[in-house]
């Protein structure tokens, strides 16, 4: 396909988003109806759709319009280009701009600028301060494929060569001592030998962080009571060889769990059912709670689009309710952390507040917020300790 073409269905795409359509399942069916499309032309329909998703405010204004001819319009002119240079009507390029089209569209301010639904801009500021700003920025920015050396196989710089090998270009990010980025080759990294062989994981640098951030010094069982597909327990393993035990109320959500730990060389294991706190406790238990993703709208933009008031006061209830479950689990003297891929305070800072106002015999021992401008997502863990 041509860039012409690539810009006609990301629009074709863009409108059925606007209509309603899930954005994944409106390129799936754009790919299902447009055989003729490599993989290549997908990879860079599904680039343009996501970066649309991204700067949905800012591009329609740019673009003069709600549409997505309008908001290609304006990501033309975002990044400095012409329209006219790829709206040709040739091929299967877009029709060129009419007369309207090119006087519409104006330099986005305020929300529109932020590329943030206006109730979260203001949430943002109250949780984020002076750096609000920055952060819903960096959240209008495509954020890097981020891997984790798996450091029961692999150092960093062995994993780097490994995945050379293949073709995979990647080099170590600062904000985790595992961390990777990957330049090049990031969509052959799940077919890779490297990434079969467990000496990489795909995980994103802030979570790494988070995880090499606690003690684990001692701890002989631990249990990540929201394991979902067990990132966070895999990166917990690769440090320590306490017995790890991994919880979901969606058991369902741990299916991959076995496959993945067994290419770390690791093991986990699963707990359908949770035992009783009065017959066993352990040393560490780790809530990485369902949470609004706000750290994480660079991955998910759509997100940001369909989240609401109602739906995060939802998701704050669960936190809580999650927190006062698993507190009971904890050993004496042992350590609750509580994690949520989050930057909003509601989810973070007010529910430690909350649960240490509720909860006697816990202390809060430390917090720490990972920007997205630290270059991995947002991110919060708090470290909490039992008397
Ligand atoms: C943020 S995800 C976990 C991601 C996972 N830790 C990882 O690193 O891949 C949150 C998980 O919490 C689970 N969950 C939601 N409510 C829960 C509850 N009340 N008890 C336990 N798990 C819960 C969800 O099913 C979901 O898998």
């Amino acid at each position: 396909m041509t860039p012409g073409a690539r810009v006609l269905a990301a629009i074709e795409v863009l409108d059925l988003i606007a209509a309603g359509t899930v954005a994944e399942k409106a390129l799936i069916g754009w790919a299902r109806r447009s055989r003729f499309a490599g993989s290549g032309d997908r990879a860079a329909v599904r680039d343009h759709v996501f970066q649309a998703l991204r700067c949905w405010r800012s591009y329609a204004v740019l673009g003069g319009a709600e549409t997505g001819r309008a908001r290609m319009i304006g990501a033309l002119r975002a990044a400095g280009d012409d329209p006219a240079a790829l709206f040709t009507g040739e091929g299967y390029a877009p029709a060129p701009l009419s007369a309207d089209e090119r006087a519409a569209g104006a330099q986005p301010t305020g929300a529109d600028a932020c590329d943030m639904p206006d109730w979260l801009l203001a949430e943002f500021h109250a949780s984020l301060g002076p750096s609000a700003e920055q952060t819903v920025m960096a959240l209008r920015e495509r954020a890097p494929v981020m891997l984790r050396v798996n450091r029961r196989k692999a150092d960093v710089t062995g994993a780097i060569d490994a995945l050379a090998h293949e073709r995979i270009i990647s080099a170590s990010h600062p904000v985790a001592e595992t961390a990777l980025t990957v330049s090049e080759g990031a969509r052959r990294v799940a077919q890779s030998r490297a990434y079969h062989d467990g000496l990489v994981e795909l995980q994103d640098g802030s979570s790494q962080a988070a995880m090499d951030g606690i003690d684990l010094s001692g701890a002989k069982t631990i249990l990540d009571y929201c394991a979902g597909g067990g990132g966070k327990a895999l990166a917990l393993a690769a440090r320590s060889d306490a017995r790890i035990f991994a919880h979901d109320i969606d058991p369902g959500r741990m299916q991959d769990l076995p496959e993945r730990a067994a290419r770390a060389g690791v093991r986990i294991e699963p707990l359908n059912t949770l035992p009783s706190p009065d017959k066993h406790l352990f040393d560490i238990v780790l809530c990485d709670a369902p949470c609004s993703g706000s750290g994480t709208w660079r991955r998910t933009p759509e997100a940001k689009w369909s989240l609401t008031p109602a739906r995060l006061s939802e998701l704050t209830e669960i936190q809580a309710q999650i927190l006062t479950e698993a507190a009971p689990l904890v050993a004496p003297g042992g350590q609750l952390i509580y994690a949520t891929c989050s930057v909003l305070a509601a989810e973070n800072e007010a529910q430690i507040d909350a649960f240490l106002a509720a909860t006697p015999g816990w202390v809060r021992r430390k917090t720490h917020r990972f920007d997205v401008t630290d270059g991995g997502d947002g991110f919060f863990v708090a470290h909490l300790g039992r008397d």
